[in-house]
């Protein structure tokens, strides 16, 4: 059997190279010729998967991307193929959330505000947000949530208008998929006017999908609102994003957010599964044998921590700062912004530290240790 998958998709040799024969491509430049005889295919955000790619790989049987998003796979025609796709839906959730947290953290550091009391609306309410949502709750900070859609199947949550998060939101944060069509489209959802509603001091971020936010109306309105905070992990255009936007963001990073190796791991283990499970064979390898030991596994503090210590720890696991300098030295070129993120294999989840706090305070609101439990490190 013959396996195609991206070079950039980590532990694909540990998870299926006992079921054929594997060939590594270039996800970015993958040619029809290069698929032509696969059988299967293990493809990342970057390689666009339609019939001009592979109307001619006859033997293909199972498209799996280990991704949330599916915006680069054309899941019609693959059905009218009777190819079964499978993407990674929640690997790397934790990972965005996480990222939108101790993104939140370290512009609070930046302009000497406290991230405490500040009001987050979160924009698209699964995996991602819901985990976003997750940590800042735990933090104690007010959520409010808007997704429309969930709203209508009757998902039991509290659920806000998108004009609601603008009038109200100190933050926003966006984890929507990448939509063009239809009552609740995403395509540049922020345009010029919404954005140009953001109330005094908005925080932005946007870890789904570049083109959920106009751009060029982005570096307008910036241009003229210094007042307005910018995060951006995604960019309209990718690998390509445009030089004046990445000046105008406090933080600017690769579409890196789900990349922790936890998420990167869980991406590809899913695609295994759904592969062993097609096939009835049993699911012989692990998720945890596959993440290397982190090096700060473990760690003891005393008494409750303030928030510049919560950050302190939480760069432990993704040092954000060491991410957009190196952005911004790499970003001008497609090349650079491809490399950056095929060499990003450092960042750990919360979880990957096992927390002792040593006379830790039972107050509510402390950041003790059932505060930390909650925001997912673990005892
Ligand atoms: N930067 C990165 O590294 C990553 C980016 N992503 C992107 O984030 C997107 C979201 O991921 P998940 O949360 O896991 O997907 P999900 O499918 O679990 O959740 C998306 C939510 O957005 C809601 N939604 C759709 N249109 C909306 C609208 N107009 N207004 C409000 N809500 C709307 C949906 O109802 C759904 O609940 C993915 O589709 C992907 O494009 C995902 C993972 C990593
Ligand atoms: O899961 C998604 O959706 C994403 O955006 C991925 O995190 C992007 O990563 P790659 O597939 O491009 O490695």
């Amino acid at each position: 059997m013959k396996i195609i998958a991206d070079e950039n998709m980590p532990y694909v040799e540990a998870l299926f190279g006992d079921l054929g024969q594997i060939e590594y491509v270039n996800g970015r430049t993958l040619s029809p010729e290069q698929v032509n005889d696969a059988d299967v295919l293990l493809v990342r955000s970057v390689t666009k998967v339609n019939a001009a790619l592979i109307e001619n790989a006859e033997k293909l049987k199972f498209v799996g991307s280990a991704t949330i998003g599916t915006d680069h796979v054309d899941v019609d025609y693959l059905a009218t193929r009777n190819i079964y796709f499978t993407n990674a839906p929640g690997c790397n959730a934790t990972a965005v959330g996480e990222y939108a947290f101790i993104a939140m953290l370290e512009l609070a550091q930046r302009f000497g505000e406290s991230l405490a009391g500040k009001v987050v609306g979160i924009v698209g309410a699964g995996n991602t947000g819901t985990a976003a949502a997750k940590c800042l709750q735990a933090y104690g900070l007010k959520v409010l949530l808007c997704d429309p859609i969930k709203a209508l199947q009757g998902d039991p949550r509290e659920f806000v208008s998108l004009d609601t998060i603008i009038e109200q939101a100190d933050i926003i944060s966006l984890h929507v998929p990448i939509t063009k069509q239809g009552q609740h489209k995403t395509w540049y959802l922020f345009d010029e006017t919404r954005l140009n509603q953001l109330k005094p001091n908005t925080w932005l971020l946007n870890c789904c999908r570049g083109e959920v936010i106009d751009n060029q109306a982005l570096i307008k309105v910036k241009q003229q609102r210094d007042d307005i905070k910018l995060v951006l992990d995604v960019w309209e255009g990718e690998p390509n994003p445009m030089a004046a936007l990445v000046a105008l963001a406090e933080f600017a990073t690769p579409h890196i957010a789900g990349y922790s190796l936890e998420g990167k791991a869980r991406g590809t283990f899913m695609l295994y599964q759904k592969w062993c499970e097609l096939l009835d064979l049993p699911v012989a390898k692990s998720l945890e044998s596959l993440l290397p030991r982190f090096q700060f596994s473990h760690i003891s503090s005393q008494g409750d921590l303030n928030e510049r210590q919560l950050l302190k720890l939480s760069r432990l696991v993704y040092d954000l700062r060491d991410d957009d300098l190196s952005f911004r030295g790499c970003f001008a070129t497609a090349a650079g912004f491809d490399l950056m993120r095929k060499n990003h294999t450092y960042r750990r989840e919360y979880s990957a530290i096992a927390l002792n706090q040593v006379t830790s305070s039972l107050s509510a609101g402390a950041i003790n240790q059932s505060m930390l439990m909650a925001l997912g490190f673990t005892s």
